[in-house]
């Protein structure tokens, strides 16, 4: 089969975007899973972090379906959602719509550039929920908040939460990020466990200063990723949560592959988070497929040139976080 593609990234989490609104594939969940597993492969020529499906919504302006790069299909995904509500947005000449995802309808909208020719979007991150049994997560206890889970470790303290894919998030000092411990812990949660049967994306968060933090995330079904939308999110309701930010005021979220911004809203205990960042084009592809053999060949790549403009914020981003971050 051939399939025409979008290579793009928020905070350089990167996807491959397939739109199945203006073409007329049809795949199977089996041939789902397995195109993520083929494209997203490093050692290929194209490479990702997932998949994004854009489709047709009955209801909202479009839907969106996540991969990872491993073939398992994730509920959300903040940094892709993005690349999705910049596509539908320009495709439907909008400046706000919105996307239907596995477990809600989300808004989106265009907004100023967050750096010039940084072309930018912001998307809602809901719904959020601290239940246990949401994200799935095994403890004899209902919620865990700043908590720790001494199998997991002595030392570090927990929050669980899913929004609505799943997140456990630590608050660190700024030299732990050094250390294997977030690797180990990732890598156990993720595999055989009797906590998370689903397996978990693992942030450490350092604040850095009132109104600035760093994220580093491993993804589930991923591993270490540049960045991960949810996540910041998450992690920004967290610090929220502990007082180290305020809610309805923007929160600078620097991670590996830049920075974007998250707005945490508070109403009467219902969260929401606004998750404002770029949404790059890298280039589009034309590939011929043999899923059965488990291969593919690239027909066309025509690059685009808007990551000139991305690297000034990611520059800028990098030197912030050598700055302030002393461990
Ligand atoms: N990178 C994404 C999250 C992708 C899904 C995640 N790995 C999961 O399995 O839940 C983001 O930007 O949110």
């Amino acid at each position: 089969m051939q399939i025409d593609l979008i290579k793009g990234h928020g905070s350089s989490n990167d996807f491959l975007l397939i739109d199945e609104i203006s073409n007329s594939y049809s795949f199977s969940e089996n041939e789902r899973a397995a195109l993520a597993r083929l494209l997203c492969n490093r050692e290929t020529k194209l490479g990702a972090d997932g998949i994004l499906f854009v489709m047709k919504s009955n209801h909202a302006d479009g839907r969106m379906r996540v991969f990872n790069a491993d073939g398992s299909e994730a509920s959300m995904c903040g940094n892709g959602l993005r690349l999705v509500a910049r596509y539908i947005c320009e495709m439907l000449h909008l400046n706000d719509a919105v996307i239907e995802t596995m477990k809600a309808d989300l808004k989106v909208s265009k907004q100023p550039d967050l750096y010039p020719n940084v072309a930018t979007y912001q998307v809602e991150i809901s719904p959020v929920s601290f239940q246990l049994s949401d994200l799935p997560l095994q403890l004899n206890q209902p919620i865990l908040l700043n908590e720790k889970i001494p199998a997991l470790s002595e030392e570090l303290s927990f929050t669980a939460l899913a929004v609505p894919n799943p997140h456990l998030i630590s608050i660190v000092e700024a030299n732990v990020f050094k250390m294997n411990i977030q690797k180990q812990l990732s890598e156990y949660v993720n595999g055989p466990n009797s906590f998370f049967s689903d397996g978990v994306n693992v942030s450490f968060v350092n604040t850095i200063n009132k109104g600035n933090i760093y994220v580093r995330t491993f993804e589930r079904g991923v591993g270490f990723t540049n960045a991960c939308g949810t996540a910041m999110s998450a992690s920004s309701l967290v610090t929220c949560l502990q007082e180290l930010n305020d809610f309805e005021t923007i929160i600078n979220v620097y991670n590996n592959g830049g920075k974007v911004q998250c707005v945490v809203h508070d109403d009467a205990g219902k969260y929401t988070i606004d998750l404002i960042g770029n949404a790059i084009y890298l280039y589009q592809a034309s590939v011929n497929i043999d899923l059965g053999g488990g291969a593919f060949s690239l027909i066309t790549h025509n690059d685009y040139t808007e990551q000139t403009a991305y690297e000034k914020l990611q520059e800028d981003a990098l030197q912030f976080i050598e700055q302030t971050m002393k461990g």
